[in-house]
């Protein structure tokens, strides 16, 4: 007896003869701003590609090459290093280094700035080398996060250019390690998602032009710090888990920023991380975590607040400085801004 016809087979089409991988549509970018652009950013853009590609692979086979659990030191912000935080760190900042593009570097494993010593690189790179630490042992999605300025004098690089309001950020972008391994990224120009074709070891223009949805039907917040929420934060919660009118909104909380933002800007919705009694700045580092996020959210057509000032205008005063997070979809941002507008309590941000 015929084996069962899967439906799968009916419109499965031949492969396309035109395939848009990451290089070429960086440099199709490029072209497209003529004599104008040096192929710096490009360069560069290509090396943390390639470093993208290289922390997929060893975080796909982390639990099999020993590379889980911790390295056995803490960083600045006093979290343990896992082994793979450490690796991802050391791949990203020789990659850098030796593309000649970059001549100051910010890592969240880092404590101070990286001054690319000699390099007459015009540009300067922030970077989460592994997002989601709390979820690499156990398989979960996690990520690498960045952000790149433009550095006003190569030979007089300095930590000033980097401490600058994401506003300034010429192209920003995540790449989210999971059941696929999906580069997202933004030159100013829209926002552009590619998968990785393990195969090809290219990553491969999938979702072209990514548009948020106005309004989204999922929250995504830790509700295990709603005891210390600050009013408004817990008001608008309310909102959306009781509404008077409409279907409650669904939860989700992977718990890696990169994996939990990225079905944000897909599905739609908001995502937080607020400031709180306990945590008076919130959790999430500006220049790399909130600054690439929200400059891609707005490049998708988002919101991204701290509850009562765009992400992107806020200054930061040192490199590891911490700001609280909404984002997301517009119409779900401005409601939750409205709980903060109307709210007359004492708080920092
Ligand atoms: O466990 P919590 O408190 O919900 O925090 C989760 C948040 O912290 C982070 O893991 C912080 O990032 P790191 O793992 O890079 O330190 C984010 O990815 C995530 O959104």
């Amino acid at each position: 007896m015929a084996a069962p016809q899967t439906t799968l087979g009916a419109d499965l089409e031949p492969p396309t003869t035109d395939l848009i991988t990451l290089t070429r549509h960086i440099l199709s970018r490029q072209r497209a701003l003529g004599e104008e652009a040096s192929g710096d950013l490009t360069m560069l853009l290509i090396a943390i590609q390639v470093t993208s590609k290289y922390i997929a692979s060893n975080v796909r086979k982390a639990r099999l090459i020993n590379l889980v659990g911790l390295a056995g030191a803490s960083n600045v912000q006093g979290e343990d290093q896992k082994k793979l935080d450490v690796l991802s760190n050391d791949i990203m900042v020789n990659a850098l280094s030796a593309s000649g593009k970059c001549s100051v570097m910010v890592s969240e494993e880092v404590d101070e700035a990286i001054i690319v010593g000699g390099s007459k690189g015009t540009y300067a790179v922030v970077f989460d080398p592994l997002d989601g630490s709390s979820n690499i042992d156990a398989g979960v999605n996690v990520g690498t996060i960045f952000g790149i300025y433009k550095v006003a004098d190569p030979s007089k690089a300095s930590v000033a250019d980097v401490l600058k309001p994401g506003k300034d950020l010429v192209a920003a972008g995540y790449t989210m390690y999971g059941s696929s391994c999906n580069l997202v990224l933004s030159t100013g120009q829209g926002v552009d998602g590619f998968t990785l074709d393990e195969a090809l070891g290219e990553f491969i223009l999938t979702h072209p032009d990514i548009k948020i949805p106005s309004r989204g039907k999922i929250y995504s917040f830790n509700e295990g710090n709603s005891l210390h929420f600050y009013e408004p934060t817990n008001k608008y919660l309310e909102s959306i888990k009781y509404p008077a009118n409409g279907k409650p909104y669904s939860a989700r909380y992977i718990g890696s920023m990169v994996a939990d933002v990225h079905r944000t800007l897909l599905y739609g919705g908001i995502f937080g991380y607020p400031d709180d009694k306990k945590s008076k700045d919130g959790k999430l580092r500006m220049l790399y975590e909130a600054f690439p996020m929200s400059f891609l959210t707005e490049q998708a057509g988002g919101v991204a607040t701290t509850g009562t000032q765009r992400i992107l205008d806020v200054v930061p005063k040192n490199i590891h400085g911490r700001c609280p997070v909404f984002l997301g979809s517009k119409d779900d941002v401005e409601d939750l801004k409205k709980f903060y507008a109307a709210w007359d309590g004492e708080k920092k941000w």
